[in-house]
């Protein structure tokens, strides 16, 4: 069955894929994948287990390719830019990338976790501009009021949800034009889960945000846009509250009820 690919044409988009394959080991987990990704917006990667959403948003910014014996065929536009034709630490430069786990470098401050993309890239910060960044990075991440006065404390002295804080915080410090979620409230209780959900909505004013959630309900609060996949294509893609309210196709439909994964 055709994907339905619905955007509001006043919407531009920042990422335009077209016809993507990706395999590990010849085997494909994404199957001719087209959809474009509004800018600004944030877009929802849902679909069962299994269904391909990480493989996809790890296209996105080429982690993909990372794991051993995978490949990818198509073309991943940037602004019209071919990605997959880019130097891959300037792509992972421009599209930054939260986890499931929150992963803050254990041995680092929090300081230090905020600035370290900057180290990893070879960027040598006046201390006052390091001071800077890491502020603005740590107000973007609602975590400064609650960090200002420990930065030089390691990052996994604070709590789970803040140290997801701290990963969004150390993504954007580098002022990425794209944000990739991966499940990124899964290890976290409620409270810190509505913190998250409260500040991926905020966000959208300053970057695309792409977040893959298993969580339907999530879906259905921040997303403005969501993709549902199933078995590695793109079974339909278009604002929440179409998807939402009347699915064009009836595996779509049946997942919302979680009639499956
Ligand atoms: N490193 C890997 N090597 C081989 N196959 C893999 C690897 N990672 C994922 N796959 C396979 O690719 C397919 C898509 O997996 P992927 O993790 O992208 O799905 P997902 O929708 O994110 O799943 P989940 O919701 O369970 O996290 C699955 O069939 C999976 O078994």
């Amino acid at each position: 069955m055709a994907a339905r690919t619905v955007t509001d044409p006043k919407e531009l988009a920042i990422f335009e894929v077209r016809d993507l394959w990706a395999y590990y080991n010849e085997k494909p987990a994404i199957r001719k994948v087209s959809l474009k990704i509004p800018e600004k917006k944030i877009t929802a990667i849902m679909g069962p287990s299994g269904c391909g959403k990480t493989t996809f948003i790890r296209c996105l910014n080429r982690l993909h390719e990372l794991t051993p014996g995978a490949s990818i065929k198509g073309e991943i536009l940037l602004r019209d830019k071919n990605i997959l034709e880019m130097d891959p630490v300037l792509v992972r430069r421009k599209i930054g990338m939260v986890f499931q786990r929150p992963n803050p470098f254990p041995t680092m401050t929090i300081y230090d976790n905020v600035i370290a993309g900057y180290k990893l890239l070879g960027v040598r910060l006046k201390r006052e501009e390091a001071d800077r960044i890491v502020e603005e990075a740590l107000r973007k991440a609602a975590l400064w009021d609650e960090v200002k006065d420990s930065l030089h404390k390691r990052g996994t002295y604070l709590s789970g949800g803040q140290q997801q804080r701290l990963c969004i915080a150390r993504a954007l410090a580098v002022k990425p034009e794209v944000l990739l979620m991966d499940e990124p409230t899964s290890a976290l209780d409620p409270k810190s889960t509505a913190k998250i959900e409260e500040l991926i909505v905020e966000l959208k004013r300053s970057v695309t945000i792409v977040i893959v959630t298993h969580n339907i309900a999530q879906a259905g609060r921040v997303a403005d846009y969501t993709a549902f996949f199933y078995l590695g294509e793109l079974v339909e893609f278009g604002p929440t509250s179409e998807i939402f309210t009347v699915p064009k196709d009836p595996r779509t439909e049946e997942f919302l009820k979680g009639k499956f994964g």
